[in-house]
């Protein structure tokens, strides 16, 4: 059987936790599958890995919902959650619009950027059928508002926003939370504040799920790696090897490792 919110929530609820990866192609979708990864991402971080742009602003919608289709024709097993990318939800009316498009390409849920000012375009997408999850923290797609890519919630203020925030977008309705470079404690905060799943990066081992970038997993690196990247394909002659072994490690929790992560 697929994996569904349900088996997320499941597995939340038992402690056990899983692994997601971007994938933005059919053969990668295959393998993941193969390898046991519980969720697919078509992150916009294809922007960086695939265009060669240096943020992810330039992703169109044409680009989300084409990658969208080639991970769905491919896969069988996994839940796959599609990123909105930059200025595809300023309004409740065009998330709408772009959500429903990308759940049409073959997404099970979307993904956004942002916080609590989510609330209203969550609920709204939850009522026409569309799981959402909230990407919080390092949130790639704000680059040039935070001015580089920095640890979020480091001061008691924010970590305690941020924890908020979370509470109040699971009344909303949001069926995710993801939480990218947040220090370990307040990601620990978060993820025992809410009963939806938390999925981490860069945000220490106690959220019920992690994510990489694929190819930060296959140690191909822009310049230098983020904190969070590993490479497993060291020490292993294939690539489906390496996508066993980080849910492997995922699972048995050891990835992330401290040095994964950062402090308050
Ligand atoms: N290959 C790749 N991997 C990613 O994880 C990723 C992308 N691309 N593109 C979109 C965003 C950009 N991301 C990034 C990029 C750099 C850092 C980084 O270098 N962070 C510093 C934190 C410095 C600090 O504030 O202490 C680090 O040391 O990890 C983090 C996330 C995450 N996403
Ligand atoms: C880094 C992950 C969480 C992401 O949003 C992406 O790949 O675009
Ligand atoms: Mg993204």
């Amino acid at each position: 059987m697929p994996v569904s919110l349900t088996t997320l929530r499941d597995l939340k609820q038992r402690g056990e936790k899983f692994a997601m990866i971007t994938c933005y192609d059919a053969i990668f979708a295959q393998a993941m599958n193969q390898s046991g990864v519980e969720c697919l991402l078509i992150g916009d971080s294809l922007g960086m890995v695939l265009q060669g742009h240096d943020s992810t602003l330039p992703v169109s919608m044409a680009d989300m919902v084409y990658h969208t289709h080639c991970v769905a024709r491919g896969n069988s097993q996994s839940f796959i959650v599609a990123d909105m990318p930059f200025m595809s939800y300023a309004t409740v009316n065009d998330a709408l619009k772009n959500a429903g498009d990308l759940m049409q390409a073959g997404a099970h849920a979307v993904k956004l950027e942002g916080g609590g000012w989510l609330a209203d375009t969550v609920t709204q997408m939850a009522r026409c059928g569309i799981p959402a999850c909230v990407h919080m923290g390092l949130t790639p797609q704000s680059v040039n508002v935070f001015g580089g890519y920095k640890v979020q919630g480091r001061s008691a203020e924010a970590a305690a926003k941020m924890v908020e925030d979370a509470r109040r977008l699971e009344q909303a309705g949001a069926a995710l939370l993801l939480l990218e470079c947040v220090p370990t404690p307040v990601a620990k905060q978060v993820t025992e504040a809410v009963g939806i799943p938390v999925i981490g990066i860069g945000a220490g081992p106690h959220c019920d799920g992690q994510v990489l970038v694929l190819h930060d997993l296959l140690g191909m690196y822009q310049g230098k790696p983020a904190r969070f990247a590993k490479n497993y394909l060291q020490g292993r002659d294939s690539v489906k090897d390496a996508l066993t072994a980080y849910v492997q490690e995922v699972k048995s929790g050891a990835y992330p490792a401290p040095e994964h992560g950062f402090s308050q």
